[in-house]
């Protein structure tokens, strides 16, 4: 949600309104956005699989349609999500957020997971309904954790071999069926790095759409161990002065909140706001 972004569930047999596309390359765009008259949009040639009522932007009421494969529209390019997350308007990238979320769920419940009959929307709530079963699916959510580990004027940073080059970031992880967010927290740092941590305390949390996570952001202290990095998921880990710190996450990432935050708290500065 923000100031010019709510979601809400709208009827997509309820013609007009504004419309965005999704396809394999992220969101259709041309010099006006991403936001174009709905009924125009379904007459340019895409390949629809499904539309979906997703809310209002700026009280006008917005429509996703998602795509099964790439089209070419006059005028107009392709544009992943990351992009909008890394720069341009934070609302906008708000309402894609939530656009691919939804396009994402939609796509991956086109068949009821019990019994395997097609799904249908269900037009007054965000579920999909199997009429054979009467089962409802709802859009997937991730919880996942993620901690800044210090020990005084240092912090554990980490790099995975999916990060680019250089950037060094705190730790994550998805919770487990049956763990607390505490369990997760401190079940991850031991699988990453085996370190030991105490005095656990949360900080705020951040909708990450990459596909659906849900991040729950904490600070912990040092507690003990040396680091051992786990093969694979970690390519290096250090402690970090807090003066001297390598290339860090993308400005809007809870990552680069929790980071920035305990500086500004060490070395005295004005507190950074989590964007939300
Ligand atoms: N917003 C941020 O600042 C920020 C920073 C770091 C990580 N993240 C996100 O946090 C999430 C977790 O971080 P991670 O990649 O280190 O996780 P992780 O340490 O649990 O390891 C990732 C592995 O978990 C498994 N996995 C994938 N999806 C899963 C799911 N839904 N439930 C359980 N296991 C799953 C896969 O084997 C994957 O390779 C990711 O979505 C990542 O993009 C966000
Ligand atoms: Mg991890
Ligand atoms: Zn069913």
């Amino acid at each position: 949600m923000s100031a010019r972004w709510t979601s809400a569930v709208l009827d997509p047999d309820v013609a007009g309104g504004l419309a965005v596309a999704r396809g394999p390359d992220g969101f259709l765009l041309d010099d006006n956005g991403v936001l174009f008259p709905r009924e125009w949009l379904k007459r340019q040639d895409l390949d629809i699989l499904c539309e979906h009522g997703i809310g209002h932007f700026d009280g006008e009421p917005v429509f996703l349609l998602e795509l099964r494969s790439a089209a070419v529209v006059s005028g107009c390019g392709w544009r992943g999500l990351r992009q909008f997350m890394l720069e341009g308007d934070f609302d906008i990238y708000k309402l894609l957020g939530y656009a691919a979320q939804i396009g994402t769920w939609a796509r991956e419940h086109r068949f009821c997971g019990s019994c395997g009959q097609a799904m249908t929307q269900i037009h007054w709530e965000r579920a999909m309904h199997c009429a054979s079963c009467d089962l409802r699916s709802y859009p997937r959510i991730s919880p996942s954790m993620i901690v800044l580990v210090t020990r005084g004027d240092e912090i554990l940073l980490a790099r995975s071999p999916r990060f680019v080059t250089g950037v060094y970031s705190t730790l994550a992880g998805f919770a487990e069926p049956g763990e607390s967010a505490e369990d997760c927290l401190v079940r991850e740092v031991r699988e990453e790095v085996a370190v030991e941590v105490k005095n656990i305390q949360y900080v705020g949390s951040q909708c990450w759409p990459f596909p659906h996570s849900m991040m729950l952001g904490f600070h912990a202290e040092y507690a003990g161990g040396e680091i051992v990095m786990q093969p694979d998921e970690i390519e290096d880990a250090q402690w970090f002065n807090v003066h001297a710190l390598p290339p860090l996450p993308a400005g809007r990432s809870i990552a680069r909140h929790l980071i920035d935050l305990y500086v500004a708290r060490r070395l005295g500065l004005a507190e950074p706001v989590l964007p939300g």
